[in-house]
């Protein structure tokens, strides 16, 4: 059977490449910075594998626009191309003269730390046209004597001839497109531009990359001004090689050379912050995935970290050439607050090198990064507890979203981390540690909801636990409860809410007796309390958790009167909700007894006595109460 060749329409192949392949114009100078880095790479690989007497501090890549005659160029003093090459790696689209180079020097390279080729595709060259209506490259390979111009406007093809130039290597000339009205392509003529869109993608690419720029100074002033005190200092303007790029990433440094300054200082400038991080991270993993990390834990919360402008993420290179400025997948929700890089020449990119083509080599990396992070935290918490509360009182409510989160899939991950403020110790705590003290007798691990630390000391649902010693965890942040309720157990032991209708406790049985005795002697004047109330409580009962306090709410079931409010209050939540109250009475105290004589001799009184124990009750909570008016009302009344 006769075998044929696909045929390709090569002007609208070289259109497509063009136009549809990057959604950001501004990449086309990373694409040409990296063809350059390579073609360096290339001469450096030959020298060293050969004598030619070339060191690696003789290379470089220049860059030069020129406003008027609209023009940038790009050169580089690498391995150069000869004709052949020109016309099959700049004349045949994804022809990647890059990719066959390692190919075919991959066994002698592996070796070669410092050759790191970044092409792949045979397209990155071709992004140029989306800002250049025409590009000239000057090119002469290494080791011949004949330089080549190639020259195209794009879709109408290429020509190719002889042409000067004294040393091996490649200049590339753009001619910048003229503005519209949707594009200012001119933008790629200014200095300020350039050297941005280099430090944003380029900036660890490893040979320098130099511009004659335009800089600004003080005129240095003669004596007879330095004299005149009236005198203004003047400026004047020169040019003055500068190299754009910091060259080596300091992730890519080994351990040992890199001081905490230097860490400090790299985190400050490119995360703008201008307080030290609390924590470094730095790691070099080699294996199925291969990457270098370097993270950040800020020492406080970023502005907008609780909003929905904060976005996570962390820089993701691939050979230090930047690929996405905030890659999410690589941490979880919860770790969100992590800021810093990741560097690894194993992603599987596509085309454009703006997205990864699968995500497994990410995912593996994201799950080993997360534990990482994990394993430092825990770290921080066991040797540096100061800090380490630092760091919770900033970003530990995002740890109690990620436990509660995507109906508590996370809870394992993170509730180790947790810290809760506790009652008897009066700092925050953790789970373990709380155990850890668990009285003998003690079957859950309590905890007490409410608006402050303060307010929760003195609520009476906890008189009696604080009474047998019992250690309570305050819950002051909105989310503490339903984290906790997710969590549901640590080391077995569930957790209680001080206000949940059986706390737990073993009576004696004398406790007991006396206990359902009151309950059976007092069952009348109960129902008439609760009938007085009028649905608002499903129980009014002898109290087993109050020492000096008349009385206070609880609830029965899952809502607890915490979770009510925070429901409730949630604006977009029209249906509201209502935990099953339950009013509790101190039978020991004086009111108990006033209320029982009223009983006999009263009913009006015990209805007015019931709704203002239960308003009492109400505002201990922090809850609004019904009707203000009634309740001022019958406190004058019984004035
Ligand atoms: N400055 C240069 N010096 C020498 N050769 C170059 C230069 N620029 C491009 N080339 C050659 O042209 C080829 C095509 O470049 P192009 O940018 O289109 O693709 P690539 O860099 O190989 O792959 P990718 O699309 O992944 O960037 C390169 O592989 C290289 O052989």
């Amino acid at each position: 059977m006769e075998k044929k060749q696909f045929k390709a329409e090569s002007k609208r192949l070289l259109d497509l490449m063009i136009h549809s392949i990057y959604t950001h114009k501004e990449i086309f100078l990373r694409e040409l910075i990296s063809n350059a880095s390579d073609a360096i790479d290339k001469l450096y690989y030959l020298a060293l594998t050969e004598n030619t007497g070339i060191s690696r501090d003789d290379f470089y890549i220049r860059l030069a626009v020129d406003k008027e005659a609209r023009t940038l160029t790009i050169s580089d003093n690498g391995i150069g191309m000869s004709k052949e090459e020109m016309e099959n790696n700049l004349g045949t689209i994804a022809k990647s003269g890059s990719l066959q180079f390692k190919e075919e020097n991959a066994d002698k390279m592996d070796a070669k730390e410092e050759i790191d080729i970044i092409g792949q595709f045979g397209v990155g060259f071709y992004s140029a046209f989306m800002v250049a209506s025409k590009i000239q490259v000057v090119s002469k390979a290494y080791g011949q004597e004949q330089a080549h111009l190639w020259e195209s406007t794009g879709a109408e093809g290429y020509s190719i001839e002889p042409c000067e130039k004294e040393n091996p290597g490649t200049e590339i000339i753009l001619y910048i497109k003229e503005d519209t009205e949707d594009e200012k392509y001119g933008e790629f003529l200014e200095e300020y531009k350039v050297k941005g869109l280099i430090k944003k993608y380029s900036d660890y690419i490893r040979y320098p990359i130099k511009m004659n720029a335009e800089k600004h100074r003080m005129k240095e002033a003669s004596e007879e001004q330095k004299a005149d005190k009236d005198y203004t200092p003047e400026y004047e303007t020169y040019r003055e090689d500068e190299t754009l790029n910091s060259m080596v990433p300091i992730w890519k440094k080994s351990k040992g050379t890199i001081t905490e300054e230097d860490y400090n200082q790299f985190y400050k400038e490119k995360f703008f912050d201008f307080e030290e991080p609390a924590k470094v991270i730095h790691t070099n993993v080699e294996g199925v995935s291969t990457y270098n990390a370097l993270m950040y834990i800020p020492a406080r919360t970023p502005y907008n970290y609780y909003t929905k402008e904060y976005e996570k993420g962390l820089q993701l290179y691939s050979s230090g050439v930047l690929i996405m400025e905030k890659c999410a997948d690589l941490l979880p929700d919860y770790f969100s607050f992590v800021r810093g890089l990741v560097d690894s020449q194993d992603l599987s990119l596509n085309i454009s090198r703006e997205l990864l083509q699968h995500d497994r080599q990410l995912k593996a990396i994201a799950v080993r990064l997360e534990k990482k992070i994990k394993a430092e935290l825990l770290d921080m918490l066991h040797t540096d507890r100061e800090k380490y509360e630092t760091f919770f009182e900033n970003f530990g409510m995002q740890l109690k979203f990620g436990a509660y989160n995507e109906f508590g899939m996370h809870k394992d991950a993170v509730q180790e981390l947790l810290m809760f403020y506790s009652s008897s110790e009066k700092k925050l705590v953790t789970f373990a540690e709380y155990v850890s003290r668990m009285k003998e007798d003690q079957k859950y691990i309590y905890y007490a909801c409410g608006e402050s630390r303060e307010k929760l000391d003195k609520q009476p649902q906890t008189e009696m636990l604080k009474d047998k010693g019992y250690e309570i965890l305050y819950c002051t942040d909105e989310i503490d409860e339903f984290a906790i309720k997710i969590i549901g157990a640590v080391e077995e032991k569930s957790f209680k809410s001080v206000s949940s209708d059986d706390l737990g406790i073993e009576e004696t049985a004398e406790e007991k007796e006396a206990l359902e005795k009151q309950a059976e002697e007092n069952k009348d004047l109960f129902a008439a309390m609760k009938e007085a109330l009028e649905g608002k409580v499903s129980e009014v009962r002898v109290s087993q958790r109050l020492k000096s306090h008349p009385v206070c709410l609880t609830s029965n079931g899952d809502l607890s009167i915490e979770m009510e409010k925070v429901l409730n209050a949630i604006p977009a939540n029209s249906d509201k909700v209502s935990a099953e109250k339950v009013l509790e009475i101190n039978a020991n105290h004086k009111v108990f007894a006033s209320l029982k004589t009223a009983f006999g001799q009263d009913p009006e009184k015990v209805k007015a006595y019931a709704k203002l124990l239960y308003n009492q009750a109400l505002l201990i909570e922090g809850m609004p109460i019904d009707d203000p008016i009634e309740f001022s009302n019958t406190i004058c009344s019984l004035m």
